[in-house]
């Protein structure tokens, strides 16, 4: 709703009430309209201030309310009445104002914000375009290219930059309401008609800049539809009149918000916030177990991840002991990482990096911290050894994490004093820069570690991921059934290019080869070799532990082609480091060779089945997940897929989109696979699939409550 009240002399003042970020709900549209015709309508009244409860502006249309019809007055003609009015009309914006908020400060008169207030019009991350006058408005304001900037990327701006670009008239570091009271007193009986920004010539795109942004968008978009709607919107502002331009607007809203991606872009941005309400199996939550505070942490190991590490919890204002034995590493990293801190505080817009980092090559230096992350080598013998030392030097109750990709959290808790203080902490390269941490809880993880954990990593800016203990936790555990099929593929006949182009066509910035190369294949055949996959072994070379198995990728290994770092891999590079990854005839001839060793012969595979085997075959463990409670629910599993292994967010996640394509298709096409493949056990239609399927195949949001009740009843 929102309330009316006539301020001491002659402004009325319009307050939005709806928490926590006064969302234009039904009822706050229809309080709109009530109160500003209620100050149209008082003599009294020369001037208007709109503004939010509770410190915050506005943060758009109500996203929960595009689930259903649209009830209530619409946003549109709300927003012209309040331009059309003969009083000033001020919005005084505090906190935040984004997507449909903005677009009813535009419609105001003046724009008066805090200096602490963001601005946006966020929309396309929704699957959106701004459709409240938005890409017709803000263009006719700041012009083509500052507004295109704004709509295609939907990034907040800071108020200062808002200024800069003329969104607002002033900013203030006092009370906004008082100050826009005092600026709408000052301004009442002036002429209002350059203030209306409907009524204002559209700059014209004189050089061309919104066919070139289109030409980029649509290649920076890997399919996904709103970007380029957005361009399409200011191209509409640029060329027609406003009315014109008001109704391309809509057209390309409701083509938008009868697509897919919109469903799946609004449902990756409650996921996001659905992970933070973290349960587990023992019944402790987010609301019932507190975190501690932690002001001094440790980082064992500085390689790759180790020094990444340490530059994410000193942007976050926490002292980082830094260990590292080897001398070489030591020296390297004391020069890199205040380098690379120094880099992300200016991208952050920090003077100076909020935290203090001292390096040491002795682990007895961590002994006054509340928290050590290790980051050395992934290696069980080495890890548990550095955890029964830490276990020793730390003083009683410091948590001990481990950002291991897969090994047991519980085997190195059972090494220390206080197992319950023991969880993972998994991060994903580089560390400083990657928005995903999977929290790994084992047995006997207290409910204080994983909230300390959890919200470490929300301080950080992390979306923090509760996952249960299991060989590759989540994320890396449906990887390895993906990666399989990939491999598979290039035995029956594809090459690493037409894998990649189907999974980059789907949305992926990279394909499985193309990222390997980029990963280092070493890391995988490491962990094959740990776990004897490679070599001779006594089973046939593609057969292992009675399961099929591909060498190739131990076999291109072992040929010295570790990816871009030895400019050789699945592709060829310039050379060492190169970046540019281009097909590579030794590949083909290889590939051709080991076909011909094993009499396989090669098929012509449409992308259509690249993408069912990969894609599909990871789904699937994804349902085993589900089904061994290693995850909460589907929104978990899609956040660790959008915000760590680029599935494209438009897709919503791997859950959501086995939702979409329908989940009688998914089994029915993984049957179909098993048939053929029935020695890729990967591909064996999970329980939890079947069980879904039988009972209807309800929508994701129920998946959760359904998993529950099956377990109840000892379905799973
Ligand atoms: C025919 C139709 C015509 C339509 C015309 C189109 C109009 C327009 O162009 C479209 C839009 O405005 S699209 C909108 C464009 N706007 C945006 O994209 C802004 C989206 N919002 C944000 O980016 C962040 O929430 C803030 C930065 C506002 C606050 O961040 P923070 O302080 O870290 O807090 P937090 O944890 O993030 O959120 C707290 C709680 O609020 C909830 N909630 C939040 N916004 C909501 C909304 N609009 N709605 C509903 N709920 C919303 C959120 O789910 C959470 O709920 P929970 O139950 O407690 O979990
Ligand atoms: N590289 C990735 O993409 C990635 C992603 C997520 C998690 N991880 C995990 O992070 C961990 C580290 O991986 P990385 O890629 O940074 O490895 P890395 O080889 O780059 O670095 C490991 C570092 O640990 C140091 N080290 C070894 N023993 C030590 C000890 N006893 N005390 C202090 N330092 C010691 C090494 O000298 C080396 O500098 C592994 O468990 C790995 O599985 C890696």
């Amino acid at each position: 709703m929102a309330t009316y009240s006539r301020l001491p002399g002659s402004v009325a003042l319009i307050t939005l009430q709806n928490p926590p970020v006064n969302a234009l709900s039904a009822a706050v549209r229809q309080g709109i309209v009530d109160t500003v015709q209620r100050a149209l309508k008082d003599p009294k009244v020369t001037s208007v201030v709109i503004c939010g409860q509770n410190g915050k502006f506005c943060g758009g249309a109500d996203i929960r309310e595009f689930a259903g019809p649209m009830l209530g007055p619409p946003l549109v003609p709300m927003i012209h009445a309040i331009e059309a009015v003969d009083k000033p009309v001020a919005a005084a914006i505090e906190g935040v104002a984004l997507g449909g908020g903005l677009e009813l400060a535009l419609g105001c008169h003046y724009r008066i914000a805090h200096s602490k207030a963001l601005l946006g019009l966020p929309e396309v991350t929704l699957g959106l375009l701004p459709g409240a006058g938005g890409s017709q408005r803000l263009p006719r304001l700041i012009g083509l290219t500052a507004a295109l900037d704004l709509i295609t990327t939907g990034r907040h701006i800071s108020a200062a930059e808002a200024l800069k670009l003329g969104i607002l008239d002033q900013v203030t570091d006092n009370n906004v309401v008082d100050q826009a009271v005092e600026f709408v007193r000052r301004v009442a009986g002036q002429p209002l008609d350059s203030r209306r920004l409907s009524t204002l010539p559209c700059p014209p795109d004189v050089d061309s800049l919104l066919d070139k942004a289109m030409v980029k968008v649509r290649q920076r978009s890997r399919g996904a539809l709103a970007p380029v709607a957005c361009v399409q919107a200011l191209m509409a502002a640029a060329s027609l009149p406003y009315t014109q331009g008001m109704e391309k607007e809509r057209e390309l809203l409701t083509t938008l918000f009868n697509s897919g991606q919109a469903r799946a872009l609004q449902y990756a941005f409650f996921s996001q916030r659905v992970v933070g309400k973290w349960s587990l199996p023992s019944g402790a939550s987010w609301d019932n177990s507190a975190a501690r505070p932690i002001s001094k942490a440790a980082v064992i190991g500085l390689g790759t991840m180790g020094r990444g590490i340490v530059v994410a919890l000193a942007l976050t204002g926490i002292s980082v002991v830094a260990v590292e034995t080897q001398e070489k590493q030591l020296a390297e990293a004391s020069q890199a990482v205040p380098a690379m801190l120094q880099r992300e505080a200016g991208r952050r817009g920090l003077a100076t990096p909020p935290g203090v980092i001292s390096f040491s090559s002795n682990l007895q230096d961590v002994s006054e911290v509340e928290l050590v992350i290790e980051a050395v080598f992934e290696d069980m013998s080495l890890k548990l050894q550095v955890f029964r030392h830490l276990t020793s030097v730390c003083r009683p109750g410091t948590l001990l994490c481990s950002n291991t990709s897969g090994l047991d959290i519980d085997q190195l808790a059972a090494v220390t004093q206080s197992p319950g203080l023991v969880v993972g902490m998994h991060f994903f390269a580089p560390a400083h820069v990657m928005k995903l941490l999977e929290v790994v809880y084992g047995p006997r993880s207290s409910p204080e570690a994983v909230a300390t954990a959890m919200q470490l990593g929300k301080r950080m800016g992390k979306v923090s991921v509760a996952v249960g203990n299991c060989p590759g936790f989540v994320g890396n555990r449906m990887l390895k059934p993906y990666l399989e099929q990939a491999n598979f593929l290039l035995e029956e006949g594809a090459t690493p290019q037409q894998v990649d182009e189907a999974l980059e066509e789907f949305g992926f910035p990279m394909g499985v080869f193309r990222m390997s190369d980029l990963s280092g294949l070493d890391v995988g055949w490491r962990i094959r070799k740990e776990a004897g996959l490679t070599g001779p072994g006594v089973e046939s070379t593609r057969t292992r532990q009675g399961r099929r198995y591909s060498p190739l990728p131990d076999q291109v290994c072992e040929a010295g082609r570790l990816g871009q770092k030895t400019g050789r891999g699945w592709y060829q590079y310039d050379g060492p480091g190169g970046r540019v990854a281009r097909s590579d005839p030794w590949v083909h001839i290889f590939l051709e060779a080991y076909r011909a060793e094993h009499d396989l012969v090669a098929r012509s595979i449409a992308p259509e089945e690249i993408l069912e085997r990969c894609l599909y075959a990871l789904i699937n463990e994804g349902f085993n997940i589900l089904q061994d409670a290693m995850a909460a629910g589907p929104e978990d599993i899609d956040a660790i897929y959008v915000f760590g292994y680029g599935w494209p967010r438009h897709h919503g996640g791997p859950m959501f989109h086995a939702g979409q394509v329908g989940l009688g298709r998914i089994l029915e096409r993984l049957q179909h696979h098993h048939h053929n493949h029935p020695d890729v056990p990967h591909l064996k239609p999970s329980t939890l699939l079947r069980r879904l399927v039988a009972v209807g195949s309800p929508p994701v949001q129920k998946w959760r409550e359904f998993i529950n009740k099956e377990r109840v009843h000892s379905q799973l």
